[in-house]
């Protein structure tokens, strides 16, 4: 990301005993969520922890919207309660004692003066999550997505400046996590404020993310748009069974006797299962390298199974994680790109290198939801 199109800044430094040691430095857009990705002890929640001033990093700079948070080199640490933002974690820790309307007004409160013009009100922030049902009920009556969507309200209700997600569907069942997902593509679509969201789901990562951060023993690998990101051929991303690209695109025809959409994105079109969504929804697809194979001439129309073939460009070969299995990088025009996983030795049958006119034979995409 260019220094002129990032809006907030996190530079953390800290050594840990042990051999942890967290080294980041994070240009992040004004608003959208921000996924960090990665391994378990990749220093995600040590991430959040330092810039919510819960833990002391050295040498750091943590700017959220021009205002330092923290800058050792001109002496600033804002302890956490002067901070303003909002924390979600794994398990809601609402009060037990008082119901959703009292749990609100509580944070709210907090909010104090620091309230500006364009602070978000609670019936706002209610409408936005969907809990006005919930009001009166105390937090023990709740379902987990319930008590998260609550938690989520009265992060907002403090009215954050960043609002910080440590794993907030972990805790809950695959339903109960659908069920919430739609309710955080909202916050993101329509918040101003920027989000900190840490997850292990490559599925709500796909599904959320406007930047992704992939993240490995303490070090970011990337900082950028979701999909650049997952479309390097160079990042670890690239070589696990998640890999894979993400193309926006717009829904444009429905075939109701195959019960089949197409939609259109920048780097082509391709026909997925009809998920009975309007003409017109803008929607992301997921396309896995695993599902996506290379020829090198134009397969012949109507001798092949698969129905979406993309012409494409050699962009990059890289090895795989195993000496048999490379991910290649197909340019697809619109600046964006598939990633394909094949072996080693079809690559060289097929003399791949960058540059080669090819194209990809999509076997599976899917909507990100
Ligand atoms: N309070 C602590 N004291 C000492 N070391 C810690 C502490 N918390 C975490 N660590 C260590 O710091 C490293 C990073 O941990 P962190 O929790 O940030 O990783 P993570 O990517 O969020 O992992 P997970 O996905 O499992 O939550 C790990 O090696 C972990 O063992």
């Amino acid at each position: 990301m260019s220094p002129a199109a990032a809006a907030h800044r996190i530079r953390l430094r800290l050594p840990r005993p042990g051999g942890f040691r967290l080294d980041v430095d994070l240009q992040l857009p004004a608003r959208g969520i921000t996924v960090l990705f990665g391994p378990s002890g990749s220093g995600k929640t040590t991430v959040l922890r330092c810039v919510a001033g819960l833990e002391r990093a050295e040498e750091a700079l943590v700017q959220v919207g021009g205002t330092a948070w923290q800058d050792d080199a001109n002496g600033v640490f804002l302890p956490t309660w002067q901070r303003p933002l909002g924390y979600v974690f794994q398990e809601a820790s609402l009060f037990d004692h008082l119901d959703v309307r009292s749990n609100l007004r509580f944070a709210q409160k907090r909010a104090g003066r620091a309230a500006a013009h364009d602070a978000l009100s609670l019936e706002g922030v209610i409408e936005l999550l969907g809990i006005a049902h919930l009001l009166a009920r105390r937090p023990t009556g709740l379902s987990g997505g319930e008590r998260q969507r609550v938690a989520i309200a009265r992060a907002l209700a403090t009215q954050p400046r960043l609002l910080l997600l440590d794993e907030p569907l972990a805790a809950l069942d695959a339903v109960r996590r659908r069920d919430i997902l739609p309710w955080l593509e909202r916050l993101r679509d329509e918040l101003r404020i920027p989000m900190l969201y840490v997850t292990h789901s490559a599925d709500e990562m796909a599904r959320l993310a406007d930047t992704l951060v992939p993240m490995d023993q303490g070090r970011a690998l990337a900082c950028g748009p979701l999909a650049q990101t997952l479309a390097r051929a160079d990042l670890p991303l690239a070589q696990g069974e998640d890999a894979g690209a993400l193309w926006q695109g717009t829904l444009a025809e429905r075939d109701l006797r195959w019960r089949l959409a197409r939609v259109d994105c920048a780097g082509g079109s391709l026909w997925l299962r009809d998920e009975g969504l309007a003409i017109g929804t803008p929607v992301r697809v997921r396309v896995l390298a695993r599902d996506v194979s290379i020829a090198t001439q134009a397969p012949a129309s109507g001798a092949s199974s698969i129905q979406n073939v993309i012409a494409a460009t050699v962009g990059a070969v890289q090895e795989a994680g195993h000496p048999s299995q490379v991910v290649v990088r197909l340019d697809c025009g619109g600046g964006e790109a598939l990633l394909a996983r094949i072996t080693a030795r079809a690559a060289h049958a097929l003399a791949l290198a960058p540059g080669l006119r090819v194209w990809a034979q999509v076997k599976a995409a899917a909507l990100a939801r």
